[in-house]
């Protein structure tokens, strides 16, 4: 279970995220919505410590997150993979060589260095690439790959990582309608067979329904909503999204792409 407790942060004058009281059981998909500015990023950011709270206190299993230093800060950043907009890969390197990258903290740091990845590492992550239908992919470099592709490697890459909790900020934002079902697909996917907790942050209201069992949204810093997506109504959307309404939520709900099982 992760709990937030108070979580704020502010910015100078500006408080991104205001207080956040937040519980969620190990093994939830939750979508985090709200819009531009909202305060989405930096309350992924202060769970994974990218961004240190200016107050309030992040739970995991019971042990206090906020409080940690050192290596124990680097292993929880290893059991809480962070997956970003932009994919976050080294586009020179082969897919297979991005998503050992996730083992690092799992072999000797010469191994990793030398890139001599162990057998077993390397059967890791060629599994963790054909949960994904992109086994066949994994000579190729990672920068030759479509985005789709790219933030599914990515998700692999997160994946052998073994985390307890996936923190995806704005996963499918630059990516095409298909794409980015097929990148909420893959999340939902390693979400129902690893049970593992993730927690995305996403603009489009459409997709967050179609894919998260829960919501949670942000307005100005503060949490205005959490329920299950069918109880968010679409004047408490228009409310939570304002101007943006229109982009956020689209005319048509958006066709689900089947979970692989
Ligand atoms: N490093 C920073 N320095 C100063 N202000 C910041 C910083 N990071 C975020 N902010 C401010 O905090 C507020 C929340 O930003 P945040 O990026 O968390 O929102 P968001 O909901 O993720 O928005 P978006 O969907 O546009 O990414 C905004 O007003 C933003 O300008």
């Amino acid at each position: 279970m992760l709990e937030l407790q108070g979580l704020t942060r502010c910015f100078g004058a500006v408080t991104a995220v205001d207080a956040v009281t937040l519980t969620v059981p190990a093994g939830q998909m939750v979508g985090v919505i709200g819009r531009s500015g909202a305060g989405k990023s930096t309350l992924l950011r202060m769970i994974n410590r990218l961004t240190d709270p200016s107050s309030g206190r992040i739970l995991h299993r019971g042990r206090d997150i906020t409080a940690l230093r050192g290596p124990a800060l680097r292993r929880w950043r290893t059991g809480c993979a962070m997956i970003f907009q932009q994919f976050n890969l080294a586009p020179r390197l082969d897919v297979l060589t991005n998503v050992l990258v996730g083992r690092v903290n799992h072999v000797p740091a010469w191994r990793a260095l030398t890139r001599l990845w162990p057998e077993a590492d390397r059967a890791i992550a060629l599994s963790a690439l054909a949960q994904f239908d992109m086994a066949q992919l994994a000579a190729q470099r990672a920068g030759s790959l479509s985005g789709g592709q790219q933030q599914r490697v990515a998700i692999a890459r997160a994946l052998v990582q073994e985390p307890q909790v996936i923190l995806a900020d704005e996963p499918v934002a630059s990516l095409d309608p298909r794409n980015a079902a097929l990148v909420m697909g893959a999340l939902a996917a390693i979400n129902r067979d690893f049970g593992i907790t993730v927690l995305v942050n996403i603009h489009s209201l459409d997709l967050a329904r179609a894919y998260c069992e829960r919501l949670v949204g942000l307005d100005a810093g503060r949490l205005v909503f959490d329920g299950p997506a069918a109880a968010l109504t679409e004047a408490a959307a228009r409310r939570l999204y304002g101007l943006e309404a229109a982009e956020a939520v689209g005319a048509e709900a958006p066709s689900r792409i089947p979970v692989p099982a």
